[in-house]
């Protein structure tokens, strides 16, 4: 973890998570940015609002580094998005690691801003890239590689040496089995059960999981 101030960016409900998780930590949080802050979001933790994400620029990024609190259901553009406007203005995003997670830190590689929640269980060797989402319950098994800005969402399973390129959403309970490679931007809808490679920017679904249809990016 970072020595540096901290600054979420969002306030619904993945922000409102990490929030949680902050508070389990000895991070200074200095508050956080959302241009349209809701009253049932993290404001409703007695969060500070600091205002909307511009805000971000009057703080000095040699002294604060940022939490990137956009979730992802489906696409994961608007985390990539936000992360890549805030690095090229030479902000850094602090790795999070729920307490309650289990992580072998066996030749296990992180990426800068890496969160890990609640319960999730990562395997020895496994290769994080920048910006990477591991949700709640999810399980990482042993020589998985996972690309810049995936997110694999709550209770999914990558078996043994499963690689995602980047952008990758894997849904809610999907399973990949092990060796499937995953290409760029795909996404693999909740609870499906990956047995074969999926090509880069489609949409898998069922079990086992079959392409849907092309995604348009
Ligand atoms: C903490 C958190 O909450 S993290 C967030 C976790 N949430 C997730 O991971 C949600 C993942 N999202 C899904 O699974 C969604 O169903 C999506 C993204 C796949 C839906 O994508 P859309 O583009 O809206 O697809 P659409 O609903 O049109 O479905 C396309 C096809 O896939 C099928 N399909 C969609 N989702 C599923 C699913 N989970 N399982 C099986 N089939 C599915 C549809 O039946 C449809 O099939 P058809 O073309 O044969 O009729």
């Amino acid at each position: 973890m970072t020595d540096k101030s901290l600054i979420l960016l969002g306030g619904g409900g993945h922000a409102t998570v990490l929030w949680e998780v902050l508070s389990l930590t000895e991070c200074d949080v200095l508050g956080f940015v959302d241009p349209r802050p809701r009253e049932d979001s993290v404001l409703a933790l007695h969060a500070r609002y600091l205002g909307d994400d511009g805000t971000v620029l009057l703080h000095d990024p040699q002294r604060v580094a940022l939490i990137n609190g956009i979730g992802s259901t489906a696409s994961t553009q608007a985390r990539r998005a936000i992360y890549q406007r805030f690095t090229a203005q030479g902000y850094e995003f602090a790795e999070l690691v729920h307490p309650g997670a289990l992580v072998s830190r066996l030749d296990t590689l992180f990426g800068m801003g890496v969160q890990v929640l609640a319960g999730a269980v990562i395997g020895p060797a496994v290769r994080f890239g920048d910006n990477v989402l591991i949700n709640s319950r999810a399980l990482v098994e042993h020589d998985c590689e996972v690309g810049a800005h995936c997110h694999v969402a709550s209770g999914a399973v990558l078996c043994g040496g499963v690689r995602l390129g980047q952008g990758v959403h894997v849904g809610a309970g999907a399973t990949i089995i092990q060796g499937v490679t995953v290409g760029d931007g795909a996404i693999i809808a909740a609870g499906s059960a990956v047995i074969k490679d999926v090509p880069a920017t489609t949409l898998v679904a069922g079990v086992p999981a079959r392409i849907k249809r092309t995604l348009d990016r």
